[in-house]
């Protein structure tokens, strides 16, 4: 009798167990690990801040408290990089603009999150000289923001006390990524997980901790960056070092047979800038016109013959990640893309 009912129990138990797999098994097959790649400031976070935008249903009430004290501080230090560069450049700025610098110098060093009334007038007093502005456009070589600009013509907004940024403030603010950011969200009958991490050397050796059950990487280039130098090394190029990048990781061991999406990104900076920015000055082996449709397939080539082989497929889009419409569909495609690639994986198609 009592051996009966211990097996009745062992039974059950052994039914439970078999069912949690079958679920655990069945979830597991419906998760989609999606892991973002690229160098620094090439617009990962940016794409992950969009999937919050249109698939979780907007940035979240508590972020947007943080984008305002960080989007306020970086008006302070940029407008002091591109002082500093002025100074460099030895640009002259008008007797009253140059008074405002220095005072703007001593009062803010050390001191960079007040957007006070005193600091927004000043800003929006300097952003309105021309030497200064002309300095703006040789930004990239004193490492300022393209999206500074864009914050210098709000400044006026931005210091308002009831100041709550807008989703176009959050998509231009820039936060280099420390660590981890994933987005989690349910698509298509799909558990998405999609995984941002640091770009920049000193953040790239974390990014081993999150390769495991990967079903696609997104690698991110900035096509923008060709003539822009690294950050963490003024001596290397962004666009080799993107390149090269790419090489190492989606030729590594763990994502040589791994499909993989790159999004050619910062593709309204890159349109702007070839017409004045000859290609080939950066790129010599570069023969084409320099128009945006011959600059594209020239790094999109470079790209896909570094990652070609034939366990797998490279998929290439052109981006602006900081545009929500063209976004809307460029992730849709992508989405249905990954599944499709998912279900082949999984021996469904
Ligand atoms: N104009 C323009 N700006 C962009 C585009 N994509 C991203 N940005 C801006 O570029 C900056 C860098 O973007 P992030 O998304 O922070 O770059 P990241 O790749 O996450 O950088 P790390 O975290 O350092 O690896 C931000 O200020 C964005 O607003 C784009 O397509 N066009
Ligand atoms: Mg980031």
């Amino acid at each position: 009798m009592g051996s009966k009912s211990s097996k009745r129990r062992k039974n059950k138990r052994t039914q439970i167990i078999e069912e949690q797999l079958r679920t655990d098994s069945l979830k597991k097959s419906q998760q989609i690990k999606v892991i973002v790649l690229g160098a620094g400031d090439s617009g990962k976070t940016t794409l992950l801040k969009q999937m919050k935008i249109v698939f979780q249903g907007g940035i979240p009430e508590h972020d947007k408290k943080f984008f305002r004290d960080t989007i306020r501080a970086n008006i302070i230090n940029n407008m002091l990089t591109l002082l500093r560069a002025a100074e460099d450049l030895d640009v002259h700025l008008s007797e009253e603009n140059e008074k405002i610098a220095q005072f703007f110098f001593s009062s803010f060093i050390g001191d960079s999150d007040s957007l006070t009334e005193t600091a927004r007038d000043q800003v929006y007093q300097l952003w309105s000289d021309s030497q200064l502005k002309q300095v703006f456009e040789e930004r990239s070589k004193f490492q300022i923001a393209d999206q500074a600009g864009y914050f210098f013509d709000e400044v006026k907004r931005i210091a308002d006390p009831d100041y709550i940024p807008t989703n176009q403030d959050i998509l231009n603010c820039r936060i280099p990524t420390t660590g981890v950011n994933v987005v989690e969200f349910h698509l298509n009958n799909y558990h998405w997980q999609v995984v941002d991490v640091g770009g920049q050397r000193s953040e790239r050796r974390k990014w081993i901790h999150h390769f495991d059950d990967v079903s696609v990487i997104i690698f991110v280039v900035a096509l923008s960056e060709y003539n822009q130098r690294l950050f963490e090394d003024v001596s290397v190029n962004r666009m080799h070092e993107s390149l090269s990048l790419f090489n190492k990781t989606t030729n590594s061991e763990y994502f040589r047979s791994k499909n993989c999406i790159i999004l050619f990104n910062k593709l309204d900076l890159f349109a702007r800038k070839i017409k004045e920015v000859p290609l080939n000055q950066y790129f010599p082996e570069y023969h084409g016109d320099n128009n945006v449709e011959s600059g594209k397939e020239f790094f999109k080539q470079k790209f896909l013959t570094i990652g070609s082989n034939h366990q797998r497929h490279i998929f290439a889009h052109f981006t602006c990640a900081i545009d929500t419409e063209g976004m809307k569909l460029v992730l849709e495609s992508v989405n249905l893309c990954i599944i499709e690639n998912f279900l082949k994986d999984q021996g469904f198609v």
